[in-house]
């Protein structure tokens, strides 16, 4: 230490107050001396003591399509090589010789990262850096290509993961994006929200680069920087350490379009109306504890999407639109986003581990994972609450016989409607059921004679849903007490006004029809249940509903 810090002041670098100590667990510590008071300048860096990646590209003139990282990690392996006779040898002396990201995990360690995100990245970063290791070292000089090893490479890569900052912090004017190996300012620990700023002074050659405190540091106490609002995932992939609580952590989440009939209408929709995350992947979100992002929420309406609604939205450039689609659309949403963190939630729960036992980088997993379980499950309860409020509106329209003058209702099709509903004090009503706002075939069956007709008529109910279905809803039409009496005749009328094509469902109907009547006269009236009353009940199913429970959204 003491050989590196003569070497920092012989090259015109300067420090106050600061105790430079080495340690286990995080390689190296700094202590406040005395008191640092906000504004106080306690340490100055020169510009000459740091790996740029110009020095790097000077030494590797070949490789000029090399990238930054990539470049600068093989100039750190080759200076670590030259040992003493490296000008920064003092400074690559301290460097950890193992730097614990999960690129170094032992196989019983990535363990601990199974059914998670990072898993999955940690093998994929790790690919891509050997590809990109294997295509370089071939054209080095055959000394260097043996001594420059995978082993070796990786360390050098993983130095700069780990303590590179960003080289507008000598330059503020390059606007490549390019990085800094940064003796003594790279001492720091990292502590979320520390205050603490850069000031440089001189040219990018000659300059320097001064620590300000903007915070108090007691006599006594770590002292810390600043690394930014890095997610547990992120800090464990760059620099091997994670914090048990982190108001910065996420889960990522990508909803899959691959197999929908409708992917390309849908992905085509996100693109006119800009959807996306604002991450290097459009379709990757990330999801905080107790805040799912609204971009994210319009992607799930789109995704959920029948046949009709995608129809219709094809049209659509305006984002505002997927604020509100319907009360379908809304269910769906919800119902597809539960899905899709509960599986998430059972594949991270499904996981067994040791929790007695453990090392230092276990430790870590176990504080990333767990992070992840519970940002997963708070968003659960967050949906499932958006879910209840959905219910309460619904169950209000329904009380009120609140239905939109258009069909499908969709805010597409009826501007300004659902905008115009409120519904003051729906947090002081109770807990709404979903079977008490849906129209579920339970419900279609409540009549006991009708019931057993069904039974009679359908051995496997299950098997023939689709049909049972379509009767049981065009039963219910006829009923003149029906609660669903001002849906039935909505769309019924949009129906008949359409042109229709039934010919797809003329064997259907032939196949029930005379017959069903002609043995329940008193149930199925034959004016009840023409091939065109078919249609309509079809066009219910294929509109109006969502899936598991399946029940009709009449609203
Ligand atoms: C830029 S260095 C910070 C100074 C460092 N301790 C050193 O090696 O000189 C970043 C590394 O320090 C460690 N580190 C930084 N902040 C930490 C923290 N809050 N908890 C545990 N380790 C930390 C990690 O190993 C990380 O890769």
């Amino acid at each position: 230490m003491d050989e590196y810090l003569d070497w920092i002041a012989r090259n015109g670098g300067s420090y106050s107050k600061l105790d430079f100590r080495r340690d286990q667990e995080t390689n190296g510590t700094v202590h406040a001396t005395e008191t640092v008071y906000p504004n106080d300048t306690f340490a100055t860096v020169p510009f000459r003591v740091t790996i740029t990646e110009k020095v790097a590209r000077k030494t590797f003139a070949d490789l000029s399509d090399v990238s930054c990282r990539n470049v600068m990690a093989l100039f750190v392996a080759y200076q670590s090589l030259l040992g003493d006779q490296s000008f920064y040898a003092p400074y690559l002396n301290i460097l950890p010789k193992q730097i614990l990201t999960p690129f170094f995990w032992e196989t019983e360690d990535l363990h601990y990262l199974d059914q998670t995100n990072l898993a999955t990245a940690v093998r994929e970063r790790k690919l891509n850096i050997f590809n990109d290791y294997e295509a370089l070292v071939v054209r080095l000089s055959a000394e260097l290509r043996t001594k420059i090893t995978w082993e070796l490479f990786l360390w050098a890569y993983t130095v700069l993961t780990s303590r590179a900052f960003p080289y507008t912090l000598i330059d503020p004017t390059h606007t490549e994006p390019s990085e800094v190996l940064f003796p003594l300012v790279d001492s720091l620990n990292h502590k979320p929200n520390t205050k603490i700023t850069w000031v440089r002074s001189g040219d990018d050659q000659s300059g320097s680069l001064s620590f300000v405190s903007g915070q108090v540091f007691n006599a006594g106490e770590e002292m810390f920087n600043n690394y930014g609002p890095k997610s547990n995932e992120e800090l464990l992939l760059g620099y091997g350490f994670c914090f048990e609580v982190n108001e910065h952590d996420h889960v990522a989440l990508k909803p899959n379009f691959s197999r929908d009939p409708n992917g390309q209408v849908k992905l085509e929709i996100l693109k006119q109306c800009h959807i996306e995350s604002g991450n290097p992947d459009p379709l990757t979100y990330y999801v905080h504890r107790e805040h799912i992002p609204q971009m994210f929420l319009k992607l799930m309406r789109v995704l959920v999407m029948n046949q009709t609604e995608a129809k219709i939205y094809i049209q659509c450039k305006d984002s505002q639109q997927l604020e509100w689609v319907g009360y379908r659309n809304e269910l769906a949403m919800v119902a597809m986003t539960c899905a899709l963190l509960q599986s998430r939630l059972n594949a991270i729960r499904a996981v067994e581990l040791n929790r007695e036992t453990t090392r230092w980088v276990q430790r870590c997993a176990l504080m990333y994972r767990d992070g992840q379980e519970q940002i997963l499950a708070l968003t659960l309860i967050s949906m499932e609450n958006l879910k209840q409020t959905i219910f309460k509106k619904m169950a209000r329209d329904k009380k009120q016989e609140r239905i939109a003058p258009v069909t499908p209702f969709v805010n597409y099709l009826n501007p300004g409607y659902f905008e115009s509903l409120t519904y003051p004090d729906l947090e002081a009503e109770g807990l709404v059921m979903m079977d008490s706002v849906t129209i579920t075939l339970g419900q279609l069956l409540r009549d006991k004679k009708f019931k057993s007709t069904i039974e009679q008529l359908f051995e496997d109910i299950e098997e023939e849903e689709d049909v049972v279905w379509m009767i049981g809803l065009l039963h219910e039409r006829t009923k003149k007490n029906s609660p669903w009496k001002p849906f039935f005749e909505k769309t019924e009328k949009a129906y008949l006004q359409e042109h229709q094509n039934l010919e797809e469902l003329e064997d259907l109907h032939g196949s029930l029809f005379p017959a069903f009547s002609e043995a329940f006269p008193d149930i199925f009236a034959p004016q009840d249940y023409t091939v065109q009353l078919f249609g309509w009940a079809d066009m219910v199913m294929n509109t109006y509903t969502i899936e598991n429970p399946l029940c009709v959204v009449p609203l």
